[in-house]
């Protein structure tokens, strides 16, 4: 190459696996991103409280996404793939095949999702164990973590599915298997959700005394004994199989993954603040808390050192950013709460042909009409006397009570428009005060936070952010790039390339 000319560009791809659907996007060397693609995943709820996936759904997903954002880009210039994804349990059999989680025996539905309150026994007397391993939980472990999940397996799926089992993955380490046929699992989702110690690995006597012992038996080789950090390189790479299926080519670099909601913390919470006057600008990245909010809310704290916080989970080491703790509040449902309460309600088919004959959503649409009958008044004073609490499935942090469920009070006998959007606001400001409520209990044990960073997809909604500033009183800062999560997850792939030292080194070259 001559003096005069310019190194080939380098990208990486970032997939971004939601509840609802699987996002991807091309990233450059320099963190922009290039395109964007989403495509929508399937959901069954086959009795209440039961929710599964698909895992061969999800990876076509995955497939079809990829293929649409490296259109036209020569694909020897796409140095690494990462991965994020909900929590979700996946059960494939010995030789991986999908097997079913159900009663009713449909091995397509192989998927135990992450907000599935099945095992409610199961926790139950996991936490009346009171083992010493719940204090890095908050306190309480939740239903929706994996060892409740498994035990129910065990409990109620014993020929079906448990006994035949030969592999439980973390959705995100499902994917970067699927990648690279290496069964390597994630600090990150080990650490968040399985009960492992980034410092002294399994603890057999927790899988004991919960009647698990099976892992401890055969050197937890069905939930991982091989544990990487997020953005480690998987193998050689990615194969030739699953290259033909994303359309890539075959050896490319593949991640170690992350939780999305720890991907979008990874693609906020560092944002260089400077020349915007903000509190944060002087003050260290553990004064900033993430607040990942799509179908649910993750509110992503750190701190150098940890910090136990009754309700919410945590401490964790290294499993966002590395070298630092992590607490990890949140609420189960807030964009499916508020998507709940709007489509419910007697006045929605009004509001979506007015919505629609507007080229709008019906959360735009709700807004302006919001700003219409406000009239004087601040919009916020519309719901004097209307109050929701927001815990329709239960309450995650800081009360961890997974028995607690929603209520409104002051309803009349209006079905009207008006009606809708008042309820739809008093929903926005009951998750926003859930929010100051995890914020107000992480300060009370330790952290010190003074700016809330939010991404996901509520934060594309005005009035959903207005109302997180308003309520807790603390600005709040939108990342220029909408898709931070995506960002998150290309991180990944760019330590994984090499091209980056590790991924604080990425991380201080795109966010910081
Ligand atoms: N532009 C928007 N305005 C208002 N709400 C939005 C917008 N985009 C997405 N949402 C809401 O965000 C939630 C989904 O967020 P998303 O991050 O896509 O979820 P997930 O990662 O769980 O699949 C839904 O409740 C949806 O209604
Ligand atoms: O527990 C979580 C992260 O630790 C999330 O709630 C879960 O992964 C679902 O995410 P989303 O609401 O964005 O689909």
């Amino acid at each position: 190459m001559s003096g005069g000319e310019q190194k080939p560009k380098r990208y990486y791809v970032g997939v971004d696996v939601g509840t609802g659907s699987v996002r991807a996007a091309l990233v450059d060397q320099s963190g922009v991103l290039l395109a964007f693609a989403d495509h929508p995943i399937e959901k069954w709820e086959p009795q209440f409280n039961h929710h599964e996936q698909s895992s061969e759904d999800i990876w076509a997903a995955c497939c079809v996404v990829t293929k649409k954002v490296v259109q036209g880009i020569d694909l020897n210039q796409i140095r690494g793939l990462g991965f994020d994804a909900t929590c979700s349990l996946v059960v494939l059999d010995k030789e991986f095949h999908p097997l079913p989680v159900n009663h009713e025996g449909d091995s397509r539905r192989n998927v135990i999702m992450w907000l599935d309150h099945r095992a409610v026994s199961q926790v139950n007397r996991i936490n009346e164990t009171k083992h010493s391993i719940l204090q890095y939980v908050g306190g309480v472990m939740s239903v929706e973590m994996q060892a409740p999940k498994l035990l129910w397996l065990k409990e109620n799926l014993r020929e079906t599915c448990w006994d035949k089992a030969g592999h439980f993955f973390d959705l995100p380490d499902f994917l970067s298997w699927k990648a690279t046929g290496v069964t390597a699992r994630s600090l990150c989702s080990l650490v968040c959700k399985w009960t492992y110690s980034a410092e002294k690995g399994w603890d057999d006597s927790f899988w004991k005394m919960v009647g698990l012992e099976d892992f401890v038996a055969d050197n937890y080789s069905k939930i991982g004994n091989q544990v990487l950090p997020p953005g480690a390189s998987l193998g050689n790479g990615l194969t030739p199989e699953a290259a033909r299926d994303l359309g890539l080519l075959p050896g490319i670099a593949v991640a170690a993954s992350l939780i999305d909601a720890h991907a979008g913390g990874l693609g906020v919470i560092g944002a260089d603040v400077r020349g915007h006057g903000l509190v944060c600008e002087g003050q260290p990245v553990t004064s900033r808390l993430a607040v990942i909010c799509g179908t649910s809310s993750c509110h992503m704290g750190i701190s150098k050192d940890p910090i136990f916080v009754p309700g919410v989970w945590g401490p964790y080491f290294s499993a966002m950013v590395p070298g630092f703790w992590l607490n990890e509040g949140g609420q189960s449902v807030t964009g499916k709460l508020i998507d709940h309460m709007v489509q419910g309600h007697a006045a929605f088919p009004e509001l979506q042909a007015k919505a629609t004959a507007r080229c709008q959503s019906v959360y735009a649409y709700l807004n302006s009409h919001l700003d219409l009958i406000k009239k004087a008044q601040p919009v916020g004073f519309l719901t004097v006397d209307l109050h929701v609490w927001p815990d329709f499935h239960g309450n995650r942090s800081p009360l961890a009570d997974l028995t607690l469920k929603g209520m409104v009070t002051g309803l009349t006998l209006s079905q009207d428009l008006d009606d809708l959007a008042i309820l739809y606001l008093a929903t926005v400001q009951a998750i926003a005060l859930g929010t100051r409520f995890i914020k107000e209990a992480m300060e009370a044990a330790g952290h010190s936070i003074s700016t809330l960073f939010l991404c996901g997809g509520l934060s594309k909604n005005p009035l959903f952010v207005q109302m997180h500033a308003d309520i807790t009183g603390m600005p709040v800062v939108l990342s220029q790039e909408v898709e931070s999560v995506l960002v998150g997850a290309a991180i990944l792939g760019a330590c994984a390339s090499g091209d980056f030292a590790s991924v604080q080194v990425c991380w201080g070259r795109w966010i910081a």
